[in-house]
């Protein structure tokens, strides 16, 4: 594969930024590659610095649900961009994509505009600490709420990919007010709620997991979360950084029927471009200064250009029968691969839900992290090498999901079954 150019950028890139990426999963070191550099994209395909095509299935980590550059986003973009890059004051639409995101997403009444998904989850743990008057927090092994101290405890995502346990430079103190217990395990949980109830903030869940890969809830698995926290007191939050507007229109919330005190939002309300918020009650959300004495702030939060994509984004969403489309073409790209796999002795599990989905290289149906990690992850770097050649481009790791947008067509979907098809038989 000719890839002189990324080679070269990586080489430079390895002398000024440490792993020469700024974010460690993009480094490819579990699947045994060095990274692709990428030059350009649109609709559903991408191209790398050697001029080489890929159909994309990484779409920037999730937020890219309507595919790259798609013209009424960057039209939104350019426009704001003529107005002015940033004032550090109020803009109206801030108050446009507020108001948005409260219409849209059932539990939110309020929200607040940051700049990440990292700074949405810090941010409302300690909304959640204030308003409780508690410290400890409870989250689930093998989910990714960034990086933020508190959640570098068995985290998913590049965390479970580089097999980190936790991070030097976080402070046992910290973590040691983070309790963190195996993904739809109803009695461990029952346990710790009973056992530490009355010292417990919040409870932080991914509704759908999909920082070790995609693994759905069980059915009373959230139910039975909503009912357990609001009978002690506990703040539960709902990071819906991926699931937010990916699954349905009003995110996970909407799609299982269970509404959250906070949510976290990130990824496709930024259509792009970095953003991230928390949102919920009213009762909680005015804790947040200057409404409350609960702290946060930022000099870009609600930034012109983030907002005005995110707008965008959210509009075209909003549009009925998107999220059948979506749900279409990822359920033909599920059965394809289903068909695929029927043919052939491999270990592989799929999870889907709606546009996104993992094929797990185990025997064992993933459930949790355990199951999730039992995956042969050699195989999967196997695969993703040989994808790679094919011209599909999925995520340089095991535990982290495909998103399928609304640019891929049937003829995306057809050609990344060819590719899957060859590539699976030469797994054998
Ligand atoms: C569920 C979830 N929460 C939080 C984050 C953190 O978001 P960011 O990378 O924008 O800081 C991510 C992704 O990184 C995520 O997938
Ligand atoms: N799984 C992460 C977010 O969802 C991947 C993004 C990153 O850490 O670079």
């Amino acid at each position: 594969m000719e890839n002189k150019l990324s080679q070269a950028f990586y080489s430079k890139a390895l002398e000024y930024i440490p792993g020469g990426v700024n974010s460690p999963v993009r480094a490819c070191k579990s699947v045994g590659a060095d990274p692709v550099f990428i030059a350009q994209g649109a609709g559903a395909r991408i191209w790398d610095v050697d001029g080489r095509e890929y159909i994309d299935y990484v779409a920037s980590w999730g937020p890219l649900i309507l595919g790259h550059a798609h013209p009424e986003v960057i039209a939104a973009v350019t426009e704001a961009a003529q107005e002015g890059t940033s004032f550090g004051a109020p803009t109206w639409r801030e108050v446009e994509l507020a108001q948005l995101i409260c219409q849209l997403v059932p539990s939110i009444e309020m929200v607040r505009l940051v700049n990440s998904g990292t700074e949405a989850t810090m941010s409302a743990i300690r909304l959640a600490r204030g308003y409780t008057g508690r410290k400890k927090i409870v989250k689930f092994d093998g989910c990714y709420h960034g990086h933020a101290d508190s959640f570098l405890v068995k985290a998913g995502s590049g965390v479970a990919t580089l097999g980190i346990p936790g991070s030097p430079g976080v402070p046992e103190e910290i973590v040691a007010n983070t309790i963190s217990i195996p993904y739809n395990d109803l009695k461990t949980l029952k346990e710790v709620l009973d056992t530490q109830g009355d010292e417990i903030a919040c409870v932080i869940v991914e509704p759908v997991a999909g920082n070790m890969g995609v693994v759905p809830p069980r059915e009373d698995f959230l139910p039975r979360l909503r009912e357990w926290t609001e009978q002690r007191g506990i703040v539960l939050i709902f990071d819906e950084v991926i699931t937010g507007f990916r699954v349905a229109l009003g995110g996970a919330q909407e799609l299982y029927q269970v509404k959250p005190d906070l949510t976290c939002l990130g990824k496709i309300i930024g259509g792009g471009l970095p953003v991230g918020a928390y949102g919920g009650k009213k009762e909680i959300m005015n804790q947040v200064a200057p409404e409350g004495p609960v702290y946060q702030a930022g000099t870009l939060s609600g930034n012109p250009l983030a907002t005005a994509a995110g707008l965008a984004t959210l509009k075209v969403l909003s549009r009925p029968g998107t999220y059948e489309a979506l749900e279409a073409r990822a359920e033909a790209l599920a059965q394809g691969l289903a068909e695929i796999l029927k043919g052939l002795s491999l270990p592989v599990k799929m999870n889907r839900v709606g546009s996104m989905m993992t094929l797990f290289f185990t025997n064992q149906e993933v459930v949790d992290f355990n199951t999730a990690a039992s995956s042969d992850t050699k195989l999967y770097g196997r695969y993703w090498r040989a994808m790679l050649a094919e011209g599909i481009y999925l995520a340089p790791s095991q535990f982290e999901a495909a998103f399928i947008s609304l640019a891929h067509g049937r003829e995306e979907i057809d050609e990344t079954l060819n590719a899957a098809a060859k590539v699976l038989k030469g797994l054998i």
